[in-house]
């Protein structure tokens, strides 16, 4: 009986598949180039003869010419059921277990890899013969169909030949076809003739010796490697050596590294085998353990590959710590490299972090030197947190005698940071500006009192530009004067600079904020010791003094790259022409 209207039975039903979009879809949108198809040919007859169980026994031959590419291996053949089951039916490999997973002697493992050939060809004949049964001949066509046929006598094993599709000869030429087998093929376990001539047979390069290494970077990546390390990781069978650039690189160009499986090539330049950090080495590796992508252009990623990625990084690491003990002055050549990347990886690595402090050189106000050196000539480590503020100051700081370092340099204020907090035995201070001018000297009694109507005079001056001034005599005299703004003051002023621009509701947020704590007024720290601060001092003329007072005022401000807010901007204008209107006037006198 049918079921009444609107409502239905449960049915169960296959998906229905479109061959021609599979075969399209598996075959020109999987693979980034149309060259691996060698790669899927080659791992193919790999693992045929791998199933063998005699792979010392192995050879495939390429043979180009005659407008067809032909891959013979005396491998272990297929039997015609085999053809119709494994070569018919997309994603049906004989390198996966009864349970699905994939078998470990094997390459392949999807099922897919023979269709990359659709990439290049048009029609793929398969004439296989398995031992003591008999040879066929399968033909599969680009739209999807597929002919089974006795194939002529033959020896056990397994030839494709593929066909060309127009515009796709050249794929298949003889130089194209060599310099893919060398390409993919050179480490293979078994003999790989093209043409007759034999490509394979290489050694791994890492197994024969630091020279023959350093000539495989050069021809391989195009350099000369700075130091080679061997890099070995059991769990993933990973074999293979790091090449330390021997010039520096951007830390945010991802670089590639030469990846075998089971000595076929992964690709050239496969992401993700190393931290980020150790963008100063590129690597060539060759694992039985770790998987490929479907397309085999990637790693799997998975936790093996994040295990195997902690690993090798802890043999760079100790590389590097190798280096500290046994060879500084190159640990030393190797950071003035890379010293980016060191520093990034000391940001949470304590023992780059003590490599680091130990051999790396910081710009100081007392010249090049490390933060070790630095520590123990100072007992602490002040440090300015950018660059203007350490130009500003660095000159001043020395005169009295006080060491800074320029922490402006990328990472270096947080390694500084950072070294106080796993070690508390080193002190660190980050230099308040308005602290030094505390070492300043104070004038003697008379001079100040006699300098007070000036003083004063100056102080109205600058009072709107909430400025306060003071005299003081310090080092070196060349500077007539000096800007200093504790960082309350910086934040208040940035507080305020942004109420300007805020609306209502967040200008009421930051009113609040402002109100909080009283606020030091940035200082202008006139030097008495400079010759032309004095001549001001002693100015008659109370307009011309003030006008002097601001122009000290502007050229300390630009001098320690302060912002110029839209008052100063008019200040030092009306200053300016000020001077300007003087100096006319006495020169025409
Ligand atoms: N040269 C060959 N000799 C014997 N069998 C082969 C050969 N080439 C392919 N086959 C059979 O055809 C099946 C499908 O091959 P295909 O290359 O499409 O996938 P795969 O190698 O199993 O996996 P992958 O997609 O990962 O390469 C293989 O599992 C294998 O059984």
């Amino acid at each position: 009986m049918s079921p009444p209207p609107g409502t239905f039975s449960a049915v169960s039903n296959t998906f229905q598949v479109d061959l021609r979009g599979i075969v399209d879809l598996l075959s020109h949108h999987l693979y980034a180039s149309p060259r691996v198809y060698v790669r899927e040919l080659l791992q193919n007859a790999v693992d045929a003869i791998t199933a063998t169980g005699e792979p010392a026994a192995g050879r495939i031959a390429i043979t180009t010419g005659s407008d067809v590419l032909r891959v013979t291996d005396n491998g272990i053949g297929l039997t015609e059921a085999q053809v119709h089951e494994l070569l018919a039916t997309i994603g049906r490999s004989s390198k996966r277990d009864e349970l699905g997973f994939a078998r470990h002697e094997f390459l392949g493992q999807f099922g897919i890899g023979l269709l990359s050939c659709f990439l290049v060809a048009d029609e793929i004949r398969v004439h296989t013969c398995r031992a003591g049964a008999d040879p066929v001949l399968w033909t599969g066509y680009s739209d999807g169909r597929y002919e089974v046929r006795a194939g002529e006598p033959r020896e056990p094993g397994t030839t494709v030949t593929l066909l060309p599709r127009r515009g796709s000869e050249h794929l298949l030429s003889p130089a194209t076809a060599r310099e893919l087998a060398d390409l993919y093929g050179s480490l293979l376990p078994v003999s790989v003739e093209v043409d007759g001539s034999r490509v394979s047979a290489e050694a791994v390069p890492w197994e024969s010796g630091r020279a023959a290494l350093f000539a495989y970077a050069e021809q391989v990546f195009g350099f000369v490697p700075f130091d080679i390390v061997e890099l070995n990781v059991p769990e993933a069978g990973l074999t293979g050596a790091a090449f330390v650039l021997p010039t520096p690189v951007n830390p945010a160009t991802r670089g590639g590294h030469r990846v075998y499986l089971k000595r076929m090539l992964l690709a050239e330049s496969v992401e993700g085998l190393l931290p980020e950090w150790a963008f100063f080495a590129r690597c060539v590796v060759d694992s039985t353990e770790l998987r490929p992508t479907a397309s085999r252009e990637a790693l799997y990623d998975d936790g093996l590959l994040s295990d195997t990625r902690e690993a090798i990084a802890d043999q760079l690491r100790g590389w590097l710590v190798r280096l500290a003990a046994t060879d500084p002055r190159r640990l030393g050549r190797f950071l003035s490299i890379h010293h980016l990347g060191v520093k990034a990886l000391a940001l949470h690595d304590d023992e780059m972090l003590r490599i680091v402090e130990q051999w790396y050189p910081v710009q100081t106000n007392m010249g090049q030197v490390t933060l070790a050196e630095f520590r123990e000539r100072h007992g602490l480590i002040r440090y300015a947190t950018s660059a203007d503020e350490f130009r500003q100051l660095a000159a001043v700081a020395a005169a009295q005698d006080v060491g800074l370092v320029n922490g402006g340099y990328v990472y270096d204020t947080e390694i500084i940071q950072r070294l106080a907090t796993v070690d508390h035995e080193i002190r660190i201070e980050r230099l308040e500006p308005a602290d030094l001018a505390t070492r300043f000297n104070g004038l003697d009694t008379e001079t100040e009192l006699r300098l007070r109507p000036f003083l004063a005079a100056a102080q109205r001056r600058l009072d709107r530009l909430g400025c306060e001034v003071v005299l003081r005599a310090f080092d070196p005299a060349t500077l007539p004067a000096l800007y200093l703004v504790s960082r309350s003051a910086a934040f208040h002023e940035e507080l305020t600079a942004s109420r300007d621009k805020a609306d209502d509701v967040w200008g009421g947020v930051l009113d609040a904020l402002a109100t909080t704590a009283p606020v030091e007024r940035p200082q202008l720290v006139l030097n008495h010791r400079n010759p032309l601060v004095r001549r001001i001092t002693a100015l008659v003329d109370p307009e011309l003094a003030g006008l002097a007072v601001e122009t000290l005022y502007g050229q300390a401000l630009m001098l320690g790259h302060h912002p110029i807010r839209p008052a100063d901007a008019a200040l030092l204008n009306s200053s300016m022409l000020g001077l300007l209107d003087r100096a006319i006037t006495e020169g025409d006198r």
